[in-house]
C-alpha cells in the first residue's frame, strides 16, 4: 500500500467549495465551504451519509459540476472558473471518471469503447495503447466483445480501461462497485490498488461499505456538506466505527 508521507502532493485541491442547489423552500447547501486536497499516487475514499453531499464534491472535483464559490485547483488550472469549452477539454485530457452504471456504449466492442476517449480527443487510435489498457484490466481476450456479453464485473474493467487509456492525471469513481457483487466488487477494488500502487495514478472514489472504503489509502468523512473526518491506513472496522458517529 502507498506510503501517505510520500505522497502528500495534492493532485486536485480544494480551497472553501460551497454548492447550493434550489430546494422548495429556496436554496439548499449541499457543500459547505469544503477545503482538502486528494493526494498523488494514492487511493482516497470520499464516505458519509446519504445526502451528505460526496457525489456532488466528486462532481465538483472533477468538473463535471461548478462549485458556487472557492476554487478546484487540478495542478494550475481552477476549474471552478473555467468555461465549458475549457471544462470540456479538461475532462477528455486530464480526468478520468468511472461510473456505478459503467456508462459503455452497448453497440460497440470492448476495443471500440476503450478506443473511444482517444477518437474524441482526436488522436490516432493505437492499437497496441488500446490493447495495453485492455490487458491491464485483464481483458485482453475479450476485445470483440459487446457490453452484453461481459459481466458487471467484466463492463466495469473496461470502463476502467476506457479512463485509464487517456491516461488521466486523476481518475474519480463514484461507487464504482456499488452495481457489482461482492466477488466482483473485490477485483474491482483489487484493480484499482494496482491502478495506483503499480502504475502509480491518482484514484478517488466514492464508497457506501466500509470494507470497499477499507481498500483505500485514506478516508474523508462528509456530513451535512462538511468535511468531518480523515482516517488514514483505515481497516473496516475502524471505518464503520467512524461512519456510526454520524448516522446516528
Ligand atoms: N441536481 C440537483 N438538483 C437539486 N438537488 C440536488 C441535485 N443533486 C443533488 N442534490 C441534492 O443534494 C444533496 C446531496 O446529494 P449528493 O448526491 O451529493 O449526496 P450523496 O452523499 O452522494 O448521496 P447518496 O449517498 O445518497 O448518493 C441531496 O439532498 C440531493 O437531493
Amino acid at each position: 500500500m502507498s506510503l501517505l508521507t510520500d505522497i502528500q502532493l495534492p493532485a486536485v485541491q480544494l480551497a472553501a467549495v460551497s454548492k447550493s442547489y434550489p430546494g422548495a423552500a429556496g436554496s439548499v447547501p449541499v457543500l459547505r465551504e469544503v477545503s482538502l486536497g486528494f493526494s498523488q499516487r494514492a487511493l482516497t475514499a470520499v464516505m458519509g451519509p446519504s445526502g451528505s453531499g460526496k457525489t456532488t464534491l466528486l462532481n465538483c472535483a472533477a468538473g463535471l459540476d461548478r462549485p458556487d464559490s472557492g476554487k478546484v485547483l487540478l495542478g494550475d488550472t481552477d476549474l471552478a472558473v473555467c468555461d465549458e469549452r475549457e471544462l470540456t477539454a479538461v475532462r477528455r485530457g486530464r480526468i478520468g471518471f468511472v461510473f456505478q452504471q459503467f456508462n459503455l456504449l452497448p453497440m460497440l466492442t470492448a476495443y471500440e469503447n476503450v478506443a473511444l476517449p482517444l477518437r474524441l480527443r482526436r488522436r490516432s487510435v493505437k492499437r497496441d495503447r488500446v490493447m495495453e489498457a485492455l490487458r491491464e484490466v485483464g481483458l485482453a481476450d475479450k476485445a470483440d466483445r459487446r457490453p452484453a456479453q461481459l459481466s458487471g464485473g467484466q463492463q466495469q474493467r473496461v470502463a476502467i480501461a476506457r479512463t485509464l487509456v487517456a491516461e488521466p492525471e486523476i481518475v474519480f469513481a463514484d461507487e464504482p462497485t456499488g452495481s457489482l457483487d461482492r466477488h466482483s466488487g473485490r477485483q474491482i477494488m483489487d484493480l484499482l490498488r494496482a491502478v495506483v500502487d503499480r502504475a502509480g495514478r491518482t484514484v478517488v472514489m466514492v464508497a457506501h461499505d466500509p470494507a470497499v472504503a477499507a481498500c483505500a489509502d485514506r478516508v474523508v468523512f462528509l456530513s451535512d456538506g462538511k468535511v468531518v473526518g480523515r482516517l488514514d491506513h483505515p481497516t473496516a472496522d475502524a471505518v464503520a466505527a467512524r461512519l456510526s458517529m454520524w448516522e446516528r
